[in-house]
């Protein structure tokens, strides 16, 4: 058992969906205590957010232009988030030891080195007058790790107590998975989880994405272009591998001949059949996985996962895990690891050499 006491830490992230800002707070000693407290979800301006839409489907621009101001509004949206979530859950900076602060990626590329949140540690730190870790993935990355997922050590810490082996599930813009079973932690990113689905009925509904599923659900997968799909060979690509939110997009054109029914019905088949394929890459199949992020409100994907996996495909809430919230409490728990020197990473999570402390640490003036 740690002999550290636990601190209350904040987690602030927008995921790759960009559909908002994430805040949570977690008290942690950074490694086996983690008591998960409330969350809230805000909104980006609705002209940031096109802007930074707008940016990752032009992979060249996130790459090389400086953004600075962009970057300043990036940094202040989660700094009036995380004001607006400590107000109404009345928390005082006083109790708060530590923010963790994600970011915006906008573009990933482990093989060449480089990935890229927007975000100023220092700009949050003396905002908010509070120690601030962000830069989570960069020393992973420098060091030839994937960059990504992060999520898993806080998987893991969570899952503690449950029957194992286990899977969790992320489906977020990206999917992402943790097998845990005791000391072995597996994880990597499974391939689309909603981007694809998302970014199509945007372009032929004006939907933010499909309800339920229902629009999938009322059409017919066309098979022959999920198994092209299925022929990336990213899916036999032994784990640890992570995805651009974008790496999908050009092949997955073959959808537009389709109807709007088949063509959400394709694209979701594709997200499913993707995260059949991470059985390749684990030892043992799971009997139970708990589906976290937004796609576990998509009761189409719930409901084929259960059909192919025939094993229990539950929301993290069976478990008391609140699903909106897991990645802004990890990277609430891992500034508090960042600030202990302890790993974020493991050669089995991200393929980084050792397990890899990281993180930057700003303090508040
Ligand atoms: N009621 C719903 N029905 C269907 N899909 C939904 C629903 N609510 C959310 N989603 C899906 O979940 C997505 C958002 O998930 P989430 O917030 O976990 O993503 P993210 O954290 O931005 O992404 P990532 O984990 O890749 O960084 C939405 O874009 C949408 O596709
Ligand atoms: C580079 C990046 O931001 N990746 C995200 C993305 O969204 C899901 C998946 O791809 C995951 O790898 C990661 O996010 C979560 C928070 C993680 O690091 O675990």
């Amino acid at each position: 058992m740690s002999q550290r006491p636990p601190v209350k830490a904040i987690g602030v992230i927008s995921g790759t969906s960009m559909d908002g800002i994430d805040v949570s707070i977690v008290e942690t000693d950074g490694d086996t205590v983690v008591r998960p407290g409330p969350g809230r979800t805000f909104s980006y301006p609705d002209d940031l957010r096109k802007t930074l839409q707008a940016l990752i489907a032009e992979p060249a621009r996130a790459q090389s232009e400086p953004l600075e101001e962009l970057e300043q509004a990036v940094t202040d949206a989660h700094i009036d988030a995380v004001r607006r979530f400590m107000a109404e859950a009345r928390i005082q900076a006083k109790d708060v030891s530590l923010i963790g602060f994600h970011g915006q990626t906008v573009y990933h590329r482990p093989e060449a080195r480089f990935t890229r949140q927007l975000g100023l540690g220092s700009r949050v730190a003396e905002a908010l007058g509070i120690d601030t870790v962000y830069r989570f993935r960069h020393a992973d990355v420098a060091s030839g790790g994937e960059g990504a997922p992060f999520v898993p050590l806080y998987h893991r810490a969570l899952a503690s107590e449950l029957s194992q082996p286990i899977m969790i599930l992320n489906l977020g813009g990206v999917g992402n998975v943790t097998y845990i079973d005791g000391d072995v932690v597996i994880a990597f990113d499974t391939g689309p989880a909603s981007a694809l689905l998302d970014d199509f009925v945007s372009r032929r509904r004006g939907l933010g994405f499909d309800e339920n599923g229902q629009l999938a659900a009322s059409g017919t997968a066309d098979q022959t272009l999920v198994a092209a799909f299925m022929g990336n060979p990213f899916f036999d690509r032994p784990a640890p591998k992570s995805l651009d939110r974008q790496d999908f997009h050009a092949r997955a054109k073959g959808v537009e001949a389709l109807s709007d029914h088949d063509g959400a019905a394709t694209l979701a088949e594709f997200t499913v059949q993707s995260v059949i394929a991470s059985l390749r890459h684990v030892p043992r199949a799971p009997q139970r996985w708990l589906v976290t992020g937004g796609g576990r409100r998509n009761g189409h994907f719930m409901r084929r996962l259960h059909e192919e996996l025939g094993v229990a495909v539950d929301s993290v809430e069976a478990v008391g895990w609140d699903g909106d919230f897991l990645e802004a409490q990890a990277f609430g728990y891992l500034a508090v690891r960042s600030t202990l020197g302890l790993p974020l990473s493991l050669p089995t999570t991200t393929g980084v050499p050792h397990p890899m402390p990281g993180g930057e640490l700003h303090r508040a003036a």
